[in-house]
């Protein structure tokens, strides 16, 4: 597959903004160069000082690189971009130079451009995501590692809809669940139902290449033995209801499916919903409440919301 990266020049105030507009528009892996990484004092991530190449970062202000797939909707996806950006002005938004340029990659340049960002992080109480090129020692006994390659799919695991959606399974799975995980990109999830002792767990994607993703990861964390992956969405695919069932897409997508929702959750099981940027939090936990969900939870990070809900017994 044939990818264009679009680099946008703009400035540290605009980055959440910019990200936000480029995930919703589809972009994979949004990559950050921020100039001030380079002067800042580095922190000693798990005992490990990381170098910096100065050639990877601006001279000033901040390059967001984002990943699209070259089909026909390219450039009315990047006009739409633009549009969307340059609106931010209406909100005070200081975009700096904002230069957009795109160029082609393929998809071997892709998978690897953002490796030389992506380090061990700790992202819960037991939880520490670790990429596959890095050695790695657990601190604590109780710690639990998802080895992580995420090659073309979504979910490097550092993402906050990520963060918390793994914080959540934390909370909620118990030992012999059933754990349904839908949009499973990299499959870090689904490796962290398991890591968590879910009896089974069945994750799946629309993406041909997040289940590619996810079947290596899952082999990786050696939990191929609990966890399925295939490709499909819930309506076609899931059979059998899950204890937990997982769901880190985008806000639209999750209120397009709670009814179906609904019926793969057990009577008195769990509903994650993640990826729910913190304008749409009341339109989700509306749509949730009207297919019959309780709400149990709201956590948030940064500009995202995370529900955690439950079916009546
Ligand atoms: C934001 S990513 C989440 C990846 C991963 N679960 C994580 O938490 O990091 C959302 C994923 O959902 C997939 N997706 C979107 N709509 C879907 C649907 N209706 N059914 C199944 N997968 C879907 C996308 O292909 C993408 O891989």
């Amino acid at each position: 597959m044939k990818w264009s990266e679009l680099s946008i020049h703009t400035t540290n105030e605009a980055i959440e903004a910019v990200s936000n507009i480029m995930h919703e528009a589809g972009a994979s892996g949004v990559v950050i160069e921020d100039s001030e990484d380079l002067t800042k004092e580095r922190e000693d991530r798990f005992g490990e000082i990381y170098s910096l190449d100065p050639e990877d970062f601006p001279v000033d202000g901040v390059i967001l690189k984002a990943y699209l797939p070259v089909n026909s909707f390219l450039g009315e996806t990047v006009e739409a971009i633009k549009l969307a950006i340059n609106n931010l002005v209406a909100f005070d938004i200081n975009l700096g130079k904002n230069k957009v340029t795109i160029s082609e990659v393929n998809e071997e340049e892709w998978a690897t451009a953002w490796k030389k960002y992506y380090h061990p992080v700790k992202i819960s109480k037991r939880f520490t995501i670790v990429p596959t090129w890095e050695t790695y020692n657990p601190v604590s006994s109780d710690e639990l590692i998802i080895e992580l390659d995420p090659g073309m799919a979504f979910g490097t695991g550092t993402h906050p809809t990520t963060v918390m959606s793994l914080q959540a399974l934390e909370k909620m799975v118990k030992p012999a669940d059933r754990v349904i995980d839908i949009g499973t990109g990299s499959g870090v999830l689904a490796i962290g139902a398991a890591l968590l002792s879910a009896k089974e767990v069945y994750a799946l994607d629309l993406d041909e290449v997040a289940v590619r993703s996810a079947t290596i990861n899952v082999k990786l964390n050696k939990v191929q033995n609990v966890v399925t992956v295939e490709e499909g969405n819930l309506t076609d695919k899931v059979d059998q209801p899950g204890d937990v069932v997982v769901a880190n897409i985008l806000a639209e997508v999750i209120m397009s499916f709670t009814d179906d929702a609904f019926t793969i959750v057990k009577p008195g099981g769990v509903y994650i919903t993640s990826g729910i940027i913190s304008a749409k939090k009341n339109d989700v936990k509306t749509a949730l409440e009207e297919s019959g969900f309780i709400i149990e939870d709201v956590m948030m990070m940064e500009d995202w919301v995370t529900i955690i809900s439950k079916k009546p017994e």
